[in-house]
């Protein structure tokens, strides 16, 4: 089972987002076994292993994850690695362990991989990407497993390096751009510190798909209004996608069981308001993104990891079979991506002159709908097939002969859908001269459009999509040829 698969079924059956950092950290201890105590100090090593059980004891039924800190077992020396292999046993397999080893030597990222993933058996780890890519690749190598990457620490010191060159685009945000390009929302997530939630919501809204690990949430203040904060900032649109630290101090509470009970339910209540708040409002909230450069770059790696981009064997509306499929209908469901794209086929709308905008069914529809409510402009849409019955009508929607209707597709592929959408429009008496798609295949196909008698504009090419995706490591050649040329 990978480790998304372990944390997804964890947080599901124990219906919890909370992680418990299992560190023997002296100082933290419960008041009878603390170190300073003469009697406990001889037995340091056992008493901190006395304390992880009952910690697992505790927790086990009620987080989704562990998150043991390799420093501190270090710390403890060769008894603290022996502690730490107890430690690892005494967890549940059914509990992804996620190693907190915040790794950042380049030279020795393999052996450590084979060693955390293979010989200790660990779901995942955190790692410091200061090296970049070549650090984290080896521990990629498995699919498995998972990696965290150090994006944002709260400690007042680290300001003037994470949010360099300045606050409103900060070089941790720079950092999640960056690494989003290195693995896949499954395998690849970000450890983010901090006290103040509008971090989290930033975070968030440029890897809208990513599981964020946060830590040092608990700075004080209202628990209730600190966990209103970070999940509505954290969550993602599905109110998933979150990992939250049980306060270190509960840990030495001999109520335990009973706090992390009512810390999941604080959550859950929370996370259900969230999340219905989140489903209500984030359709209008424009994807502002700070660092966004490449603004079609973001969208074709967005499309890639929403899923619209397929492999396997698909039959074609031409009734070829290709190694691939383009399945721009996901869109409509991940409201971020949807308004983003929106708002490309708006900016060439915005270019053309026409009076109404016509989708072509179903795919096109809810396309049609945002850019009508967006640009304030009246739709209408041809059917697909006319009813035996009511209107009859072969174009739904109100218009007038003589005028001119932009048509709105999402795909072209041999050109014809689009082109029988429009024969159906000008049937009508309606002029139509462009088609505006979000994606094509080309010159080619474009060419062909021109040829019947009309201008085709997409946001985005199959060749740019290809080109991009192979790039950022999503795809192999084999497969960006297969986009290209099938
Ligand atoms: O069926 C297809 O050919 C097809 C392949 C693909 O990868 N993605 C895709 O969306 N389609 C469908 O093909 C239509 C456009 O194909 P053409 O009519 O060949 O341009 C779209 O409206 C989809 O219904």
């Amino acid at each position: 089972m990978s480790f998304y698969e372990k944390l997804n079924a964890a947080i599901a059956r124990n219906r919890s987002l909370l992680v418990v950092a299992l560190d023997p950290n002296p100082e933290m201890m419960p008041r009878g076994d603390r170190a300073d105590d003469p009697i406990a100090a001889d037995k340091l090593v056992t008493s901190l292993k006395d304390w992880m059980a009952f910690v697992i004891g505790a927790t086990s039924d009620r987080v989704c994850a562990y998150k043991p800190t390799l420093g501190f077992y270090q710390a403890l020396g060769t008894a603290g690695l022996e502690l730490l292999f107890q430690v690892l046993e005494m967890i549940p397999d059914s509990i992804p362990v996620i190693l907190d080893a915040k790794h950042g030597d380049l030279n020795t990222s393999s052996v450590l991989a084979k060693t955390v993933f293979e010989e200790w058996q660990v779901d995942g780890i955190t790692l410091n990407p200061y090296a970049g890519q070549d650090l984290v690749a080896p521990f990629l190598m498995y699919p498995d497993k998972a990696v965290f990457l150090l994006c944002r620490t709260s400690n007042p010191a680290a300001v003037v390096l994470q949010e360099y060159p300045e606050p409103e685009s900060p070089f941790y945000l720079q950092l999640v751009e960056e690494a989003k390009a290195w693995g896949t929302p499954e395998q690849l997530g970000f450890e983010v510190g901090t006290t103040t939630a509008d971090v989290l919501t930033m975070v968030r809204s440029i890897a809208p798909e990513r599981t964020i690990l946060t830590r040092s949430i608990w700075g004080g203040g209202d628990m209730d209004e600190i966990l209103g904060e970070v999940l509505k900032g954290g969550l993602n649109a599905t109110g998933e996608g979150l990992l939250i630290p049980v306060p270190q101090d509960l840990l030495a509470s001999e109520n335990l069981a009973a706090e992390v009970d009512l810390l999941n339910q604080k959550i859950d209540r929370i996370r259900d308001r969230v999340s219905q708040e989140n489903a209500r409002c984030e359709l209008w909230m424009p994807d502002v993104c700070i660092l966004e450069k490449h603004p079609h770059q973001d969208l074709i790696l967005q499309l890639f990891d929403i899923g619209c981009i397929l492999f396997g064997d698909y039959v074609q509306a031409s009734g070829e079979t290709f190694t691939h499929y383009i399945d721009l209908r996901k869109i409509i469901s991940n409201p971020q991506v949807f308004d983003r794209v929106l708002q490309a086929y708006g900016e060439i709308l915005q270019e053309l002159k026409f009076d109404r905008i016509a989708g072509i069914p179903y795919g096109s529809l809810p396309t049609a709908t945002g850019l009508s409510l967006r640009l304030e402009r009246p739709m209408i849409f041809p059917r697909k097939e006319v009813k035996a019955h009511g209107t009859r009508r072969a174009i739904e929607g109100g218009f007038v002969p003589g005028e001119t209707v932009v048509v709105v597709e999402d795909i072209l592929i041999t050109g014809n859908s689009a082109m029988e959408g429009a024969a159906k429009l000008k049937s009508a008496g309606l002029v139509v001269e462009d088609i505006v798609v979000l994606l094509d295949r080309g010159e080619e196909v474009r060419n062909y459009l021109k040829d019947n008698g009309y201008r085709a504009h997409s946001v985005l090419s199959i060749f740019e999509v290809a080109d991009t995706l192979l790039k950022s490591g999503r795809i192999t050649p084999k497969q960006a040829e297969a986009l290209c040329h099938e």
